[in-house]
């Protein structure tokens, strides 16, 4: 058995065809060319209609740190890499330049999200991480902005740390679900390191511990003054609840009686008789918690059947991304250098007219009309383009393109910003709190056809024209050079 290796970089946190594909390009003397890789994903998850962009702290992070350690190298020379590949190696960092739309803005199918340009061994290096990281948290800042809107004004708290696939997960993920709308999370981990607002209440086994519900309560409430008592150990409405009030007015300004928790049963049910109790014994104030199993669809399902719930404490669904596990973000090359020094677009044909790549350098516009202050669409343009510029703008949709609009009244806000310059940080991060409140406030660019839950409209993400006909060329050009071999 091989003795264990030192966990010291991210370097290898990535496929080894990466470092083939990379040590190929370094014989071939390929390696320094400059390429232009986009990151992005084809399809909205969850079927929602929109998704929330979340990842770029970690990108950050790890291209700051991306450098082979020599433990990786020990490692690589083991398996079976050689000597003048892996001094070339030593001398990697990110030395390119990274563009990327910000956390918390809202983001659409077959769109830049980030935009690398960097030699090519470079930019194929991280492509592994950078997708790792995005596809994960994009997913859960999307599903947990699902089940916010869900919860409309209530609050949502996070609680899916200990069904979370492992570490990693449940702390990026949190704070992913932070950047959606949760308003806080049971992970005091997370509470430390990003400033996330922890709260909880208690479990079963504080009741199991002391075995009846009344010392159990009082006991909590000796340390704890800030109380949410759980009612549903042995029987929600005949010993959980009255007893939960008795302890409460036993205590009174001793405590802060928050409320109960229910965690199980019928949560319609027992919430509006829950409510009843709580009203009738003079605590109209108390606040009803409710946990097991939600998700977006059961929040909505129990509002509609009239449930006195004001808090939804959500894990498992959220946390793994239950009903789709995988975003399926790719990342593409566009463009790359050739033998001249002359950058030259590069496309990724397909049978299906949606995964063809867009070739080139590109920039992504969303275009608000100034006057209902919505957004029309997303407009993707090659690089020296400025939809501002232009004092009408024709948007048609990329594969079916005689769905068209001309929009007069707009301005085109541009969605990638410089984050790295020449491998320098040149990004200002901000604060979690302004990201949640910037998600937020985009949300409200949106018409609410694009934001409900189910069956949402497509909201349009267009190429300008001159986008669109340097693809058709660039398809063109392909499928002449396939002809010609196929006849040679
Ligand atoms: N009124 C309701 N309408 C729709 N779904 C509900 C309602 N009440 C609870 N649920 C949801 O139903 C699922 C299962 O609840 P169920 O009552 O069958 O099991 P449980 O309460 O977990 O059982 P146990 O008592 O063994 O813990 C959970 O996801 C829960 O959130
Ligand atoms: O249902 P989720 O959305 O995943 O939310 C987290 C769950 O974790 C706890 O249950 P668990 O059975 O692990 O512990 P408990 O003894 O505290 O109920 C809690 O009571 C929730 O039901
Ligand atoms: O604080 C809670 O009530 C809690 C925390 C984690 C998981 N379930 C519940």
């Amino acid at each position: 058995m091989k003795q264990k290796m030192n966990d010291d970089s991210y370097a290898l946190h990535t496929d080894l065809y990466q470092i083939n594909m990379a040590e190929t390009y370094w014989e071939d003397d390929l390696h320094n060319r400059r390429a232009v890789f986009d990151l992005y994903f084809r399809t909205i998850p969850f079927n929602n209609g929109y998704a929330i962009f979340a990842g770029l702290e970690k990108v950050i992070d790890y291209i700051q740190n991306f450098k082979f350690s020599q433990t990786d190298i020990d490692y690589l020379r083991e398996i079976g890499y050689k000597d003048d590949f892996l001094d070339y190696l030593k001398t990697v960092t990110f030395k390119g330049n990274i563009c990327s739309v910000q956390e918390g803005e809202l983001v659409f199918g077959n769109e830049p999200l980030l935009r690398v340009e960097a030699s090519l061994a470079e930019a194929q290096l991280i492509e592994t991480a950078l997708l790792n990281i995005i596809n994960y948290q994009t997913l859960i800042a999307t599903k947990a902005s699902r089940i916010k809107q869900a919860a409309k004004e209530q609050t949502v708290m996070e609680f899916g740390t200990r069904r979370a696939q492992e570490f990693d997960a449940a702390i990026w993920g949190t704070r992913a679900a932070f950047i959606g709308g949760c308003s806080s999370t049971s992970n005091v981990r997370a509470g430390k390191l990003f400033g996330i607002p922890v709260s909880g209440t208690h479990a079963h086994s504080l009741v199991q511990a002391y075995k009846d519900e009344y010392t159990a309560f009082h006991k909590y409430a000796r340390r704890h003054k800030d109380c949410v008592f759980l009612v549903d150990t042995y029987d929600t409405l005949r010993s959980g609840v009255p007893t939960a009030i008795k302890v409460a007015k036993e205590l009174g300004d001793a405590i802060n009686f928050i409320g109960i928790r229910l965690d199980s049963g019928d949560l319609a049910y027992l919430s509006k008789k829950a409510r009843k109790m709580l009203d009738d014994a003079g605590f109209p104030d108390a606040k009803i918690v409710a946990s097991n199993d939600l998700d977006e669809q059961t929040i909505m399902n129990l509002k509609a059947q009239g449930a006195q719930i004001d808090i939804w404490g959500v894990g498992t669904k959220l946390i793994t991304a239950y009903d789709q596990p995988a975003l399926g973000a790719v990342y593409k090359l566009a463009a790359i250098e050739d033998e001249d020094g002359k950058m030259i677009d590069t496309i990724k044909i397909s049978g299906n007219p949606k995964k063809v790549s867009t070739p080139g350098m590109k920039k992504v516009y969303r275009i608000i009309n100034t006057i209902n202050h919505k957004s029309e669409g997303d407009y993707i343009t090659l690089e020296h383009e400025n939809p501002n510029d232009e004092p009408r703008l024709k948007m048609f949709h990329p594969v079916h393109t005689f769905i068209s609009k001309f929009v007069t009244n707009f301005k085109a806000k541009e969605l990638l910003h410089d984050i790295f310059k020449e491998g320098e940080l040149v990004y200002q991060t901000p604060d979690l709190y302004a990201i949640q409140h910037y998600a937020k406030e985009n949300l409200e660019l949106l018409w609410e056809e694009y934001k409900r839950s189910l069956n949402p409209e497509e909201y349009p993400v267009d190429l300008s024209q001159k986008c669109w006909d340097n693809k058709m060329e660039n398809i063109h050009e392909v499928k002449e050079k396939v002809q010609a071999k196929i006849k040679s």
